[in-house]
């Protein structure tokens, strides 16, 4: 592998991971992980939730062989990991864990640059790679670059530990709760920015993490894990929260999932085209790189029963709040709804639009509410 690509997000690709059967043992005789089986495709991220203790981490450390299966088979690209030497294997896995692990008496640019040094990378080229990583990261080469770790927030030192993953130019990333040592408003702005930084790299991304809505944000699988690494679930967020495959799992993603389900469903899928006879001026309006949560929190917030959807500045058409509420696409409405009171289901009882508000702003040419699932 080349130490220095053209830019961090020219990389090297990445790799499909295979787990096949895997089980993990510790000597005490502790089952972490039972049976697994799954797969991540390239380029996509797989999110581990479940309970403490469901063996989270002890699947993404043997994804790295930082821990030994005690059985089955783990395969990156195709090819077996165990037949891997660990060292080599984790310079091509970059892994980030909660209090990231930075070197405490390293400048912030000699950390990012640690693979990179390893592999035998000249100085010039380091630290060229090291600024490009940080501003990537949004951290100020400049600024923060000859800085201490305690000289960082711990938002910053996040953002540190994910420049030095990336700086290994890694087929794989894996993530240990890499979010939550920060609070609840840089953690959603870190998300935000990581989304954006995946978007460009695009690398293979296993993240462990406790938090439904991290998973639902972020992941674009997520598998539901119960004691003992089983497997209850594993599919896209607007699946497992429309979806849920049992109780347990409707239970774990929680009472307000239908909530949930609407930051994941993309508008533009609920979207009227415009007919010509609203009032849009009076409506608010949302871009349509939204979902249905912006959607309804526009109408909440402008106490209307539509919402005008805009590209670039520009109405394209208008979504209601009936399509909001409708339930997805084949899915009974309340399924699995026996164990939480389905946010969704309840606005759509008791708050049901009134047609003829919604004639009056869709016009005579609107049809049917489109369904707004993705
Ligand atoms: N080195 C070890 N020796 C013995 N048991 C272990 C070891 N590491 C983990 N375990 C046990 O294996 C099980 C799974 O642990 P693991 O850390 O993988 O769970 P987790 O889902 O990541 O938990 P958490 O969400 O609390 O971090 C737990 O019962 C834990 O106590």
């Amino acid at each position: 592998m080349d130490a220095t690509p053209d830019s961090p997000g020219a990389g090297h690709g990445a790799a499909p991971i295979t787990v096949e059967h895997v089980g993990k043992v510790y000597p005490d005789g502790t089952v972490a992980v039972g049976d697994l089986s799954l797969e991540v495709r390239a380029g996509e991220l797989a999110v581990l939730i479940g309970p403490s203790g469901c063996g989270k981490s002890t699947v993404l450390r043997m994804l790295n062989r930082l821990v030994e299966p005690s059985k089955g088979r783990i395969l990156l690209d195709g090819q077996d990991i165990a037949e891997r030497d660990p060292v080599e294997l984790r310079r091509r896995i970059g892994y980030v864990i909660q209090d990231v692990g930075l070197f405490p008496h390293q400048t912030i640019r000699t950390n990012v640059g640690t693979v990179p040094r390893l592999r035998g990378a000249d100085r010039k080229q380091i630290r060229a790679r090291a600024d490009e990583l940080l501003e990537m990261v949004g951290l100020d080469p400049a600024r923060h670059g000859d800085r201490y770790p305690h000289e960082l927030s711990g938002g910053q030192r996040q953002r540190v530990g994910v420049a030095r993953a990336l700086a290994a130019d890694p087929v794989v990333l894996l993530m240990d709760e890499p979010f939550s040592a920060v609070d609840p408003i840089v953690r959603g702005r870190l998300q935000e920015e990581f989304l954006r930084l995946q978007a460009a790299v695009r690398k293979t991304i296993v993240l462990v993490t406790h938090d439904i809505d991290e998973a639902v944000r972020l992941g674009d699988r997520i598998a539901v894990l119960a004691e003992g690494g089983r497997l209850l679930q594993y599919a896209p967020p607007a699946e497992v929260l429309s979806a849920p495959a049992s109780e347990a799992v409707a239970r774990f993603v929680g009472a307000d999932r239908g909530i949930r389900r609407l930051a994941v469903t993309r508008l533009r899928d609920a979207l009227r085209p415009l007919a010509g006879t609203e009032d849009i001026e009076r409506l608010p309006s949302v871009a349509d790189s939204g979902t249905m949560y912006d959607a309804l929190a526009a109408m909440l917030t402008g106490d209307a029963l539509n919402v005008v959807v805009t590209t670039d500045g520009q109405p394209i058409g208008t979504v209601s709040r009936s399509a909001i509420f409708a339930p997805p696409d084949g899915q009974p409405r309340d399924r699995h709804a026996g164990v939480s009171a389905d946010a969704a289901a309840a606005a759509q009882r008791g708050d049901a639009d009134d047609p003829s508000d919604e004639q009056a702003v869709r016009g005579p040419l609107a049809g049917g509410p489109k369904r707004p699932e993705q």
